[in-house]
């Protein structure tokens, strides 16, 4: 079984706003993730950033090197961020295992080889979400559980934006040389993320939502703060936000997403906000 990967160039803000629906859909929107049985990646220009999935159920999947890298094995000049949305599953690195049960996530640093998914079950397979960014340091591979998060809360209720935030893959939690990833869930009622809206011009962002219910959407909005555009995702789909963008949405339903980005600093809290009735 081979890691497959497809490719997404960087576009520019002025090009964008000319963009209907499908071409917003076919530059931003990565909806190949969690296929069972396989690896798969998209590989952005944004800060080379990769977002991929591995779904192992019978047998283990190994992470094999990409031609896009033109490396001898993926992780040569790379780190990796991996968060468990599905069942209890097992990563082994370089011949130690780590068994991620469900929300727990493994940070792998630049160098390893090895890189091994296996689900605990095969009907009830882990569903491995990865974020990988280029990386010029070798760190420790550590796991981070469900209690070594940073948890802030966010929003209110009054104002649909009640959330609870989860710092996973943070420097002050794990150290990295650029990944940055967490957890976001919506309050039963409430229904808007990164609300105020920002952007970070310093960083790309990737957003994967996920406990979406089958029959729910959430509308994601994107663009320069006063020129947005829309999209709607369904369950376990991605969605890649340049630096120039916000990076924000708003569901039928509460649901929980997974944000991770990187590029010029490790400082979560760099972000511009955007005034909310000045958003168009
Ligand atoms: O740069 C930071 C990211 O956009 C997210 O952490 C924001 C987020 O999850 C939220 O406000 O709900
Ligand atoms: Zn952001």
């Amino acid at each position: 079984m081979q890691t497959t990967f497809e490719v997404r160039y960087a576009a520019s803000p002025n090009d964008v706003k000319s963009y209907d629906t499908q071409k917003l859909r076919n530059e931003f929107l990565i909806d190949s993730l969690m296929k069972p049985n396989a690896i798969h990646f998209v590989y952005t220009h944004y800060d080379r950033y990769m977002a991929g999935s591995a779904v192992p159920t019978n047998s283990p999947l190994k992470l094999e090197t990409v031609d896009v890298l033109k490396s001898e094995f993926f992780l040569e000049r790379r780190e990796l961020g991996i968060i468990n949305v599905g069942e209890q599953g097992t990563v082994s690195v370089d011949g130690t295992d780590y068994v991620l049960d469900h929300k727990e996530a493994l940070y792998v640093g630049q160098g390893n080889k090895d890189i091994t998914f296996s689900s605990t079950s095969a009907d009830k397979p882990a569903k491995f979400y990865l974020n990988s960014a280029p990386a010029h340091k070798a760190f420790p591979t550590k796991k981070i559980g469900t209690d070594d998060v940073e948890v802030i809360e966010l929003g209110a209720p009054e104002t649909a934006n009640a959330r609870t935030l989860r710092k996973y893959i943070v420097n002050t939690v794990v150290d990295v040389c650029q990944l940055q990833m967490g957890m976001t869930t919506l309050k039963p009622g409430s229904s808007w993320n990164t609300m105020p809206a920002h952007t970070h011009d310093r960083r790309m962002e990737v957003y994967f939502y996920f406990e979406v219910p089958e029959d729910q959407a959430v509308c994601h909005f994107m663009g320069q703060p006063q020129e947005t555009r829309h999209i709607w995702m369904a369950n376990d789909q991605a969605v890649i936000s340049p630096p120039w963008s916000i990076h924000s949405g708003s569901g039928t339903s509460s649901y929980t997403f997974i944000w991770g980005m990187a590029g010029e600093n490790l400082d979560y809290g760099d972000m511009d906000h955007c005034k909310i009735n000045e958003l168009r």
